[in-house]
């Protein structure tokens, strides 16, 4: 079994003890209680490249990173660095994290939220809104392709802006056909968890101008936001190097000063 079957099998397990907990119905009326959700998609057009920091505990592939007892502390850091928005891994079993965090992120900052997740089903979306996310993450090489159309029109129905992740030139076609607007390409391969620093280069112009490109995972410092910056990308999505570096707040502002770099000024957005 892959890595990412095992993952989505806990996802699965996780998925339907909070269904038996929580009826939908009582998700949807915390939602309606939310503020309207947030538009992230012109601040991640604006020029240069944006900054999407994530709180994240741990990996599958390396295990604990961070013992982050305050999720909402990290989060006000990371907006007060500069961060476009905030990427809250909500998986439970192999990244630790949790709606709970979720919750408290967004009750600290004013910046958009992304629900960081294996999201299956548009149960889970309701979850997404009703904590106050403003984005949810749907993984190409999770879902059937009926699955990825039909959850990116119930985001769309709820309010909430999708961020299509792929990691392969099928997955990219695959999310363009579905109507993305917002694609991640992810250099983790999830079926192996290696990672490949070329692979936005690689894809970068397999998606359509007008659709937003994020570059995701393996971005340690501001010399990758600038390279990635130079093949296309509008923002980096970063976790690990920010849980485990220096003060995050400070290596926020880097990563965001080098999106900001010259050299990125003549890309067309
Ligand atoms: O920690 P990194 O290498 O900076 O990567 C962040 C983010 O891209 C990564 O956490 C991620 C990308 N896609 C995912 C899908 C599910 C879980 C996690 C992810």
């Amino acid at each position: 079994m892959s890595v990412l079957e095992e993952i989505l099998d806990g996802v699965r397990a996780d998925l339907a003890a909070r269904q038996e907990r929580i009826p939908l119905g009582n998700l949807k009326e915390l939602a309606s209680k939310q503020p309207p959700a947030r538009d992230v998609t012109p601040l991640l057009r604006s020029p240069g490249v944006s900054i999407l920091a994530e709180v994240k505990r741990s990996s599958p592939s390396k295990g604990s990173l961070a013992d982050i007892s305050d999720p909402a502390a990290l989060a006000v850091d990371y907006e007060s660095g500069g961060a476009v928005a905030i990427s809250v891994l909500t998986e439970g079993q192999r990244f630790n994290g949790s709606l709970d965090d979720l919750r408290a992120v967004r009750a600290a900052v004013d910046v958009p939220i992304l629900r960081k997740d294996f999201i299956i089903t548009s149960y889970q979306l309701w979850e997404a809104r009703a904590h106050g996310a403003d984005v949810a993450l749907l993984i190409v090489a999770a879902l059937e392709q009926n699955a990825l159309v039909s959850l990116i029109e119930r985001a769309e129905s709820i309010g909430l802006t999708t961020l299509v992740e792929a990691h392969t030139a099928d997955e990219v076609h695959r999310a363009v056909d579905a109507g993305a607007r917002i694609i991640g390409i992810n250099a983790r391969d999830l079926n192996t968890l290696e990672v490949d620093t070329s692979t936005f280069h690689r894809l970068a112009s397999l998606v359509p101008d007008g659709v937003v490109r994020i570059a995701e995972s393996g971005v340690r410092g501001p010399h990758d936001v600038i390279e990635l910056g130079q093949d296309g990308a509008d923002a980096v999505l970063v976790g690990e190097s920010l849980v485990t570096g220096k003060e995050p707040r400070s290596a926020v502002a880097d990563l965001v000063a080098a999106g900001a770099h010259p050299a990125l000024n003549n890309r067309s957005q």
